[in-house]
Parts: C-alpha cells; sequence; structure tokens
C-alpha cells in the first residue's frame, strides 16, 4: 500500500534509499512535487539512518541523515546565521527526556520556555533596511539560500515597510491558508496548470516561480529576529542598540518588537506561541496547540519548543543541523498519498447531491480511511481531479476526510474522466446546478417518499396499513414532508385520499398513535443515519439510553458503541446534526425518546465508582480467562518486534481474539494502551489519565499463544 515500508537490507538497497530521499527532497523543498508523502519519506529516513548506525563504514556523502533539508538543495546567497532545521521529539517522554539533556548541557534548569506552532511551510529569511524589505532569501542548504525576492509585496504579513526604519533580519514561515490554497487551485485551474498536491507544494512551488500567468496570495508568520550586518551596496547594518538587544533580550520579547513593527506573528491566532516556567505547564501547552490542529487556517506538523532566554540559547549553542535549544514535538501526519478509485452520488435529505470518494484504503493517524468527502461537482472540476489518480487525503481530529488535490506529477495517463451526473441519481429528475452545492429539483420531496417509507417499515416504526401508495398521496399532497409529520396527522385530510374509508383512517391513526411508544432503538433506526441499521440502532439506543444523551455525543463518545470505529462516528454525528430539526419535531409529536431498561454512561459511570470493581474489570461478557478478558485496548505509533507486520485492523481483530474491546481513542474508559514507535498525543493523554502504556514487545509477550 505504502511505497516504502522495507528496512534495507544490502548495500545496493542503501544507495536506491539515499537517491530516492535526495531526489524526493529535491522535489519537495524545490517544486513541491515529491512523490512521497511525509510519513513515507520520514520512514525512509529512519530506514537510512538504522542502516548507517549499523554499516558507518558505509556511509554515502550524499545520506540526507544529519542535513538541513537532507543536503538535497543549494543556494547562493550566504546566509548571516545558518537557518537550520530542528531535532524532533514525538511524545510526553521524549520532550522530558529532551529537556533533562538540554538543562544537563546547560548546567541549570532552563529559566522558560516559549510554545509555539511548527507551521507547516517553508522557512524564509526576510531582510529589512531602514524599515524596507529588501531581500527574500530561502533556506537552501542552511548556509546559503535562493533569492526569492520577485516575492517581495506578494506575501501577506510580510510588509515591504515597517512601521519604523529598522534594519533587521526577519525570519519566518511562508505558507498558504486553506482560503488561499483554494483560490490559487482555482486560478491555476483557470490558466490550464497542473493542480497543486497540497497547500505546503503549492506554496513551495509559489514561492520559487516566476513568470506565471496568474498571481497567488501566500502567507507569512514570523518565528525569529536578528541584527543583519552592513554590506557593500547595502549600506549600514543593524544599529548597535538594537542589535544588542535583538540579541539579549527573550525571544518571546524579540517577537513582541517584531510584531510591533507590522510583521505578522502567530500572536493573534488560536495556538499563539506562548511562555511556560516548567515543563508540565509545557506538555499541556503543547497538547493545547496540538488540540486545535483541526480548526487552523493552515497546516501545522508539530509544536516548537524553545529556550526563551537568550543566555540559555547560548550556553545550548548549535549541532550542523539543528539548534540545541529548540525542539519540534512532531504530531502524526493527517495527509497521506492514497489512489481515487471511485465517485459516490449520494442524495441527501433536503435533495442536495454530493459526491464522495472511494478510496483504496489508507491509514491516516491510525485510522483507515476508505471514503472521503469531495464537497460538490464544481470542486471536482476545479482540482481537477481523475479516476485512478493518485490524491492527497487530508484528516485531522474528528472531522470526516477530504480529498485535497490529485498528485498530478504521479499520473500514469491511465487515469479517466470522473462522470458527472446529468440527471438526479435518486429520482432521475433534474438537477437545479445554480448553486455551488447541486440539489435535485425535487429538494426535499427526492428522498421524502423512501426515507418515510423506510421509517414506517417493520423494522423501525412498523406502522401498518400506511403502503407506498398512501405514503406517495400523503407525499404528493404535501400533507407530510417527512414521517414526523404523521403524527400530527388529522382525519379529514386522510378521508380525501383514494380508496382510504372512515375505518382504514382510523386504523391508521391507531397505528400511528401506538408507533409513539416505540422504544428509543427503533425511533433512532427510523432516523435512516447512513451506517446504522436495525442492530446498531438497537445498540446506540442500549449505550446511550436517551435521544438527548445521543444527541449530545461527540465522535469520540460514538466510538464507545460496539461497531462504531474512528470512520464511521463523525459521520453519524454530522447526521445528526443535520436531522436536529426532524427530532425535534418527534419530541413535539411526543414520540417515545427513551430506550426501556437502558442506563445512560453518566449514570453507569457513577455506579461504577460507587462500588468500584478497582484493578478487577470483571468481563461481563464470555472473555474470562483470556489474557485481555474485560479490558479496553487502544493501539497508538507504529508496531515492531512481532507486531510489525500487523495492520491496524489485524492488531485490532487480534485484541478481539484475546477477549479485549479494541478502541481508536484515548477515555478513562481506555484499560490499556499499546505505544509503539512514533507514539504521540494518545500517549501522553493515557499518561495524563494514569492508564497503563505497554511497548508492542511487553503487549506481544501478554499474548503468548494468540500470536
Ligand atoms: N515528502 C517528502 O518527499 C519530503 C522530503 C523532505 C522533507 N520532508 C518533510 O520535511 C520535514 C523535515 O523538513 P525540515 O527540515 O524542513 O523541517 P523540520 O521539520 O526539521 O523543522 C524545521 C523547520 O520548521 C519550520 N518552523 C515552523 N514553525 C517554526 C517555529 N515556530 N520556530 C522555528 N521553526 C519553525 C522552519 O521552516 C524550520 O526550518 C519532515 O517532516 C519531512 O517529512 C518531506
Ligand atoms: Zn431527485
Amino acid at each position: 500500500m505504502d511505497p516504502v515500508v522495507a528496512g534495507i537490507a544490502d548495500e545496493v538497497a542503501y544507495a536506491a534509499a539515499v537517491q530516492t530521499a535526495v531526489s524526493a527532497s529535491a522535489a519537495y523543498y524545490g517544486t513541491g512535487t515529491s512523490a512521497l508523502d511525509d510519513d513515507a519519506f520520514d520512514r525512509l529516513v529512519r530506514g537510512i539512518a538504522a542502516y548507517e548506525s549499523a554499516h558507518p563504514d558505509q556511509v554515502l556523502p550524499d545520506s540526507p541523515t544529519g542535513k538541513v533539508a537532507g543536503g538535497a538543495v543549494v543556494g547562493d546567497v550566504p546566509h548571516t546565521v545558518a537557518m537550520l532545521s530542528l531535532d524532533n521529539v514525538f511524545h510526553a517522554d521524549g520532550l522530558a527526556a529532551w529537556v533533562a539533556g538540554l538543562e544537563r548541557r546547560i548546567g541549570r534548569p532552563v529559566a522558560q520556555w516559549s510554545v509555539e506552532p511548527k507551521l507547516d511551510g517553508l522557512a524564509i529569511s526576510a531582510r529589512y533596511r531602514q524599515g524596507r524589505l529588501v531581500q527574500l532569501v530561502t533556506r537552501g542548504d542552511g548556509v546559503a539560500g535562493e533569492d526569492v525576492s520577485h516575492n517581495i509585496g506578494a506575501v501577506a504579513g510580510l510588509p515591504e515597510r515597517l512601521g519604523e526604519p529598522v534594519t533587521v533580519e526577519i525570519r519566518g514561515e511562508v505558507l498558504m491558508t486553506r482560503a488561499q490554497f483554494e483560490a490559487a487551485t482555482a486560478s491555476r485551474a483557470q490558466a490550464g496548470g497542473v493542480p497543486f498536491a497540497n497547500p505546503r507544494s503549492a506554496a513551495a512551488g509559489s514561492l520559487r516561480a516566476k513568470d506565471r500567468a496568474y498571481a497567488v496570495e501566500m502567507t507569512f508568520f514570523g518565528y525569529g529576529a536578528l541584527p543583519l550586518p552592513g554590506g557593500s551596496g547595502w549600506g549600514a547594518g543593524t544599529e548597535p542598540a538594537l542589535a544588542a538587544r535583538l540579541r539579549e533580550l527573550p525571544h518571546s520579547q524579540v517577537m513582541e518588537l517584531a510584531a510591533g513593527w507590522g510583521v505578522q506573528t502567530p500572536a493573534a491566532i488560536a495556538g499563539a506561541p506562548a511562555v511556560c516556567g516548567t515543563v508540565e505547564p509545557l506538555v499541556q501547552r503543547v497538547e493545547a496547540i496540538a488540540a486545535l490542529r483541526p480548526e487552523l487556517e493552515f497546516g501545522i506538523d508539530g509544536v516548537v519548543v524553545k529556550a526563551d532566554l537568550a543566555a540559555d540559547q547560548a550556553d545550548a549553542g548549535v549541532s550542523s543541523r539543528a539548534p540545541r535549544w529548540a525542539v519540534a514535538y512532531k504530531l502524526p501526519a493527517v495527509e497521506k498519498i492514497t489512489t481515487l478509485l471511485a465517485v459516490e452520488w449520494n442524495v441527501g435529505r433536503t435533495g442536495i447531491i454530493a459526491p464522495r470518494a472511494v478510496l483504496e484504503p489508507v491509514e491516516v493517524d491510525g485510522v483507515v480511511i476508505t471514503y472521503a468527502t469531495l464537497h460538490n461537482a464544481g470542486d471536482i472540476e476545479r482540482r481537477g481531479l481523475l479516476l485512478g489518480d493518485k490524491v492527497t487525503v487530508y484528516r485531522a481530529g474528528d472531522v470526516i476526510p477530504r480529498v485535497e488535490a490529485p498528485v498530478a506529477h504521479l499520473r500514469t495517463g491511465a487515469e479517466t474522466p470522473i462522470a458527472i451526473p446529468g440527471v438526479c441519481p435518486h429520482c432521475g429528475d433534474a438537477i437545479d446546478t445554480s448553486q455551488k452545492r447541486w440539489r435535485c429539483v425535487r429538494g426535499r420531496a427526492c428522498t421524502a417518499v423512501t426515507s418515510i417509507r423506510y421509517a414506517v417499515g417493520r423494522d423501525q416504526l412498523d406502522i401498518e396499513g400506511l403502503g407506498e401508495k398512501i405514503i406517495d398521496q400523503l407525499v404528493a399532497a404535501s400533507l407530510v414532508t417527512d414521517f414526523a409529520d404523521l403524527f400530527t396527522l388529522t382525519r379529514e385530510p386522510l378521508l380525501d385520499l383514494d380508496r382510504m374509508g372512515a375505518t382504514s383512517a382510523d386504523n391508521l391513526l391507531n397505528a400511528i398513535e401506538a408507533a409513539k411508544t416505540k422504544p428509543l432503538g427503533k425511533v433512532f433506526a427510523a432516523l435512516g443515519v447512513r451506517g446504522t441499521g436495525r442492530a446498531m440502532s438497537r445498540r446506540i439506543a442500549r449505550h446511550f439510553a436517551t435521544m438527548d444523551n445521543i444527541r449530545v455525543a461527540d465522535a469520540a463518545t460514538f466510538q464507545d458503541v460496539e461497531g462504531i470505529g474512528p470512520e464511521k462516528a463523525p459521520v453519524i454525528v454530522a447526521e445528526l446534526a443535520e436531522l436536529g430539526p426532524l427530532i425535534d419535531k418527534l419530541i413535539a409529536a411526543g414520540v417515545n425518546m427513551a430506550e426501556p431498561g437502558a442506563t445512560a454512561p453518566a449514570e453507569r459511570a457513577a455506579a461504577e465508582t460507587e462500588s468500584p470493581g478497582e484493578s478487577d474489570p470483571a468481563p461481563a461478557d464470555g472473555g474470562g480467562g483470556l489474557p485481555l478478558a474485560g479490558l479496553t485496548v487502544v493501539v497508538t505509533g507504529a508496531m515492531t518486534g512481532l507486531l510489525a507486520d500487523l495492520s491496524r485492523n489485524q492488531m485490532n481483530e487480534l485484541i478481539e481474539r484475546a477477549g479485549g474491546r479494541a478502541s481508536s481513542s484515548v477515555s478513562a474508559r481506555t484499560s490499556v494502551l499499546v505505544a509503539g514507535e512514533k507514539a504521540g498525543s494518545k500517549k501522553a493523554k493515557a499518561e495524563q489519565l494514569g492508564i497503563e502504556v505497554l511497548s508492542p514487545a511487553a503487549f506481544a509477550e501478554r499474548l503468548t499463544g494468540l500470536l
């Protein structure tokens, strides 16, 4: 499924891997057209590093390890001070160990920390002389970069003139916000260009491009400022008093100065940099920024932690690749490359016709994705998507995954156009294409008959005497628009229907009245939420006990219900939100909204704390005797050792075979977290909650005999 998974076996494979990594880096930093997603690239580089440490005599001079930008890019404008990369940590433990190492190095506690979002764009150096922006230089190999001054004036947040006539070098990240990416995609398509694969590569390609027929907008956020020396032709350098302040003030105050001059910094955004005194608030701040990720207007791939005081930074020093006073707490990749297999067109309850992508299954942050939203027909066209394309898929937090763009440079020529429906795929009537979101001209009526017929069916509300013909007539006569309207029907208009006598009308009204007392499981099933049939509806009703509990549940909570995984949960939440008005109508009509005999989750939890089973989560089911009986297990990070080859689904099956319950999110009810390599926020959360954390090796040992 992924292009690069295997370990490196011999010198030939090693040389090939180095070659692949170098060309991927060159494409990534240059034109933004790498064939690999970051996860695949990082895995490749990890493989190279592992091979090199086992065979130090075979290290090739081209190797990307230990170099800024993997040594794949060059530049001809020397930097005044090297523009370095950052070392990485992947979880709270790693961060604590890194902090301890740094404090050992400087021989004292670090006085305070700056915690900042790690913006996912490209580093740039902006040189200001007497307040005027005179030169833009990319990071290059860290020692020298490329002059991209033709972008002066084109990057929001990087003013051509500062509020004060200072001479200073500002460093920061150039990126595209989501809106800028959409706009750039549209302009590029109009100009006949191949689509950008994602915002980051769009920014990379656009920064270097000259003489394009179209303009795109980019955004800058600063994260550093330093004195700029004078030079022939440039005049004087930074004024000595300011140079001294830039060298001596804490990093956080330097950034305040820069913001005061008019440079955009992340100070104003959600997840703004914060200063923390000790490791505990530091970790909390890292988690807070990480949690904001799905809502941010632009991508972040981690959180940067920096020693804030100039003296601490000076004593820590730098290595050839990265500063020793800063580290990147990496977050799991939320974007992957996979194949677009098909496009389905669904007609929603309001008649909206929406395309959905069927994907070659791909794991994104521990969740296997098979569907992703494509928004609307116009989007497909604007993005220039083809069937069979490699596409970038984005999923963060509990949002429904989306197809971002095709990876046009990976096309083989075998891709085919996506068929766009000419008529409503549900009823065959015309499509109203006047809005971005297409709609069947019948609107709600398009699916009304089908959904009412479903709602009154035997496995749902089971209303006898309400056949297809009657429903058709009721809808045609506008007596009902949805099944909630059935409960407010009166006798008179019913008598006007074809072949409806007084007796059948009364029988029908009685049957409808009786349906009001159906258990919640049946009422829920009647809603026709995608992915919830009869059995699933019953489980949901039993789990939540009341409709109120169901309506306030978020996607993570839904995953506590057996059979609901991380792909289905957000879809259910979104559909329930859409069904809100219908549910309100049902409640107003007096339809039962409780499941007889079920206990609400909150009451269950309270009962458990009153009579704690302590360390013995007694298996209520037949799992007794099995090693994971009664335990809820979450798996995160990359598995190693005996478990290395198991996919997430296989891990889940293994857990179930061992009597446990597999879940994808860590909560107070998790019993064990299996944390592999690169385990991130889940591990931090488990530790915070005091949940047992096992390495893949320790977990495999528990399951001896089952593997
Ligand atoms: N897909 C590919 O083919 C490919 C190729 C090469 C690299 N990559 C990806 O690039 C990453 C490594 O690249 P890198 O060395 O450019 O970056 P890095 O992850 O080592 O981090 C250093 C960079 O972080 C950025 N940054 C963002 N916010 C910052 C802040 N607040 N303070 C300081 N710096 C901040 C700066 O641009 C800085 O240069 C990896 O994640 C790798 O997957 C991918
Ligand atoms: Zn229709």
